[in-house]
């Protein structure tokens, strides 16, 4: 390496004009140079001081300098012009010394020399140039993949961000579909409220007098329809205002629960039970004659008459008055069924309380106490 430095220096100060200080420098190194063998540097070493020795007009110098040269470098290709340089030497020691055929051979030697030199240099160019445009065309391909690149980055950011979108979109669908449920459940909620509201009374919790009149409408339309016999059974508690006056307000609604609820028990499935009235209520036995239907109100009435009253906080007698219509004398009216029934109790009412009257002839116990609503009542009464 430090010879090839030389070399250049030496080079240098014979293009300065300077051949005593290139001979200078290259004599001190070639011994050096010579034990390392490497010929291409030689070679150069040699012709470099065969132009510095020419130069200087050492002419025999110069001739054994340039003989080395080529004799080094000819099995080599021609390197940085150093045998170009070498034949040029030898063609102008032959020239100035006469000898016009060695001279004309180390000028073929010359130009052959320096056209492969030239040839070497274009191919070397060449080389370079295609070098280069393999360089530029790579830079091309990474530049074009680079915006590839970018373009696959920013499709995915683009693919990232819709089923971001999309996913928030689902979410937002999830949550509208939840509230639309949530609402559909509440209103719903509320429609059964409002109907449980409207259909049963607050207090006793069975029918309010509304809900029961329709039902019974429609079980007497049934009923009329297959020919079926029908009971009415109305009761009123008796002296119900005293129990209020006496034992209070809240005492009379426990009451009230109370008979409520006891009817409730000796109804069957398809019975209808209503509070008609403030302390009155009904009770519609479809499929049931007057018969049957007073037995049921004489168990109702045992039951009340027995009731233990002192879980309300008072002991009291609680009793209540019935009276018993049926669709066989009254007809399929409700109005003139639940009027006659209310007759009946009228008179169970006149008649002490605390018992059953049925509104009709022949079918029932008590039909002699309630003779004079019976008489007039059946053909009027017939829907
Ligand atoms: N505690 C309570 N009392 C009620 C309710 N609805 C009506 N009442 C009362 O029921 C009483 C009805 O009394 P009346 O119709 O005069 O008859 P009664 O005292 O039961 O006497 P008789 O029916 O003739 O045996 C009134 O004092 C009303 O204030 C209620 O929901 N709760």
């Amino acid at each position: 390496m430090a010879s090839i430095i030389i070399g250049v220096q030496a080079k240098g100060y014979l293009l300065d004009n300077q051949p005593e200080e290139t001979i200078t420098k290259l004599e001190q190194q070639m011994p050096m140079l010579l034990k390392t063998g490497y010929q291409p540097t030689i070679g150069e070493y040699y012709s470099v001081l065969s132009e510095a020795y020419w130069q200087l007009n050492m002419q025999e110098k110069a001739f054994q300098a340039a003989n080395n040269a080529v004799k080094v470098q000819s099995s080599q290709a021609p390197l940085n012009g150093a045998r170009t340089r070498a034949y040029k030497v030898l063609y102008q020691y032959y020239r100035s010394h006469g000898d016009n055929a060695a001279a004309l051979d180390a000028y073929i030697n010359y130009a052959e020399s320096d056209k492969a030199n030239l040839d070497e240099v274009k191919a070397k160019t060449m080389a370079y140039q295609l070098a280069q445009h393999q360089s530029i065309e790579q830079q091309s391909r990474i530049t074009l993949l680079n915006q590839q690149n970018r373009v696959l980055t920013l499709q995915q950011k683009l693919t990232e961000n819709q089923s971001y979108a999309q996913r928030e979109l689902i979410v937002a669908l999830i949550c509208v579909i939840a509230l639309l449920i949530f609402s559909a459940i509440q209103s719903w909620r509320n429609q059964r409220h409002f109907r449980k509201l409207a259909e049963y009374d607050g207090l006793t919790n069975i029918f309010s007098r509304a809900h029961f009149t329709t039902m019974a409408h429609q079980l007497l339309e049934h009923s009329q329809r297959h020919q079926e016999s029908v009971s009415c059974v109305m009761f009123d508690i008796d002296h119900f205002k005293q129990i209020n006056d006496s034992k209070g307000h809240k005492t009379g609604d426990w009451a009230l629960k109370n008979v409520a609820e006891n009817s409730l028990n000796i109804c069957r499935h398809n019975d209808l039970l209503g509070r008609v009235g403030g302390e009155e209520f009904c009770i519609l036995l479809p499929q049931t004659n007057l018969k049957q239907a007073k037995e049921m109100a004489e168990l109702l009435r045992q039951r009340l008459s027995t009731l233990y009253t002192s879980d309300s906080g008072y002991d009291f007698s609680l009793t209540a008055s019935f009276g018993v219509s049926e669709t066989g004398v009254s007809g399929y009216k409700l109005e003139g069924l639940m009027h006659d029934a209310d007759q009946a109790m009228y008179q169970a009412k006149i008649r002490g309380r605390n018992q059953v009257c049925c509104f009709a002839v022949n079918e029932c116990n008590s039909l002699e106490k309630t003779a004079p609503l019976l008489t007039s009542a059946p053909q009027t009464k017939q829907s």
